[in-house]
């Protein structure tokens, strides 16, 4: 019981654990470290983050997976650049109902080998030296993907951007194992079982205690820089993806937005995004659901209420374990992706006099009003 619960505790004390922990074989064999005359505009501290297959090479770790519904919060351990470790594995031709793609796989570890996901590029076109690449950050959504559920609005916008991407090469969709904003699926599921008793999306991962979302993107650096990409747009309605990705080194040079018309089943979904999340979503009259569905986000009496009664406080476990910053302004680095590359700004934000991102309200007269795109 001992290890079950330390496999547990493991598992809470870093989002990046929560993730698929698979085990390391021998794929370091097959390792092809990216040539270091490669030129990319991105920071010289990642092109020290390809290391090589040697550094993975550690030992397996014990240990089982736990049964126990634990969900402890705890503070977010901060990864260490020394333990990240991406490898390009091999790449293919995909035939698909999109198109053809190149397929590239890669492993990436956050823990210098011990544990480690698979993320792969979806690639259309040359992207190689290019800059301006439109690239999609998708993370996994079993339940819409491959289950195809009707809660949220996954499934759709991978296609779109596949579709996009084919449509107008050069362009990458790189696809990331991190469900459920990094929670892991089982997590998820707890989720959406919350969420049946009128939680929405945000609060269902707090009252389990978990954070808003532990997804981390330096698969991303390390995957564009070893294919060259030297500046991209984004595909994404999320402030915090540019933010995060512009954080890790990132030239991130615009905003593709990735709107799916809402359904009677995923539009408190979306406007919890919008109105929580601050995700770049229209207001609801174009949301564009056109369908009553039965199952309107609920009562807020319920939202309020954790599984076992007590009151769920307003701002509580939103601490140093959650990356998201829920004062629902962008920082400043958001602020100058913004600023730089002339992208549309969240409904109440606005560009202050000295390109700063501010609430509407704080705005000088003569600033440029944000709208939604
Ligand atoms: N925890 C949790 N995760 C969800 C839920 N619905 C979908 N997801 C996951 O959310 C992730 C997608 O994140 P979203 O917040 O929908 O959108 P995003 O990718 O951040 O933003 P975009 O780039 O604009 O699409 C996927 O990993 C899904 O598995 C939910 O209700 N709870």
């Amino acid at each position: 019981m001992a290890s079950l619960e330390r496999a547990a505790s493991h598992r809470a004390a870093s989002c990046s654990h929560v993730v698929s922990p698979l085990r390391v074989g021998r794929w370091q064999s097959l390792v092809h470290v990216s040539r270091a005359d490669r030129r990319v505009a991105l920071p010289s501290r990642a092109n020290s983050v390809l290391v090589s297959a040697a550094a993975a090479d550690v030992p397996q770790q014990g240990g089982s997976i736990s049964s126990s519904t634990t969900y402890t919060p705890t503070a977010h351990t901060s990864i260490d650049e020394a333990n990240v470790v991406t490898s390009f594995i091999a790449e293919t031709l995909l035939p698909t109902r999109h198109g053809k793609f190149r397929l590239r796989g890669y492993k990436h570890s956050t823990d210098g080998g011990a544990t480690f996901t698979e993320p792969t590029a979806i690639v259309s076109g040359k992207v190689e030296g290019q800059e301006d690449v439109a690239v999609r950050v998708h993370d996994a959504c079993f339940t819409s993907e491959v289950l195809g559920s009707l809660k949220c609005d996954c499934a759709e916008q991978l296609e779109l951007a596949l579709h996009m991407i084919q449509g107008a090469p050069p362009g990458i969709v790189i696809y990331l194992q991190q469900e459920g904003r990094g929670i892991g699926l089982a997590n998820k599921i707890a989720a959406y079982s919350l969420q049946e008793q009128g939680l929405d999306t945000v609060d269902a991962n707090r009252a389990l205690g978990l954070p808003d979302d532990c997804r981390e993107y330096t698969s991303v650096r390390n995957m564009l820089q070893d294919m060259g990409v030297r500046s991209i747009r984004l595909i994404t309605n999320n402030p915090r993806k540019i933010n995060t990705l512009t954080k890790l080194g990132i030239q991130v040079n615009g905003r593709i937005p990735c709107l799916v018309a809402a359904g009677a089943y995923n539009q408190g979904y979306l406007e919890a995004k919008r109105d929580r999340m601050a995700h770049m979503l229209p207001e609801e009259e174009s949301l564009g659901s056109s369908l009553d569905g039965p199952e309107q986000p609920a009562a807020a009496a319920a939202a309020a209420q954790r599984p076992n009664g007590a009151a769920v406080e307003q701002g509580e476990l939103n601490g140093d374990f959650c990356f998201w910053d829920h004062s629902g302004e962008p920082t400043q680095a958001v602020a100058t992706v913004y600023a730089k590359g002339g992208m549309d700004l969240p409904q109440g934000l606005a560009h202050g006099q000295d390109g700063r991102v501010v609430p509407v309200a704080a705005a000088p007269a003569g600033g440029s009003s944000g709208g939604s795109s």
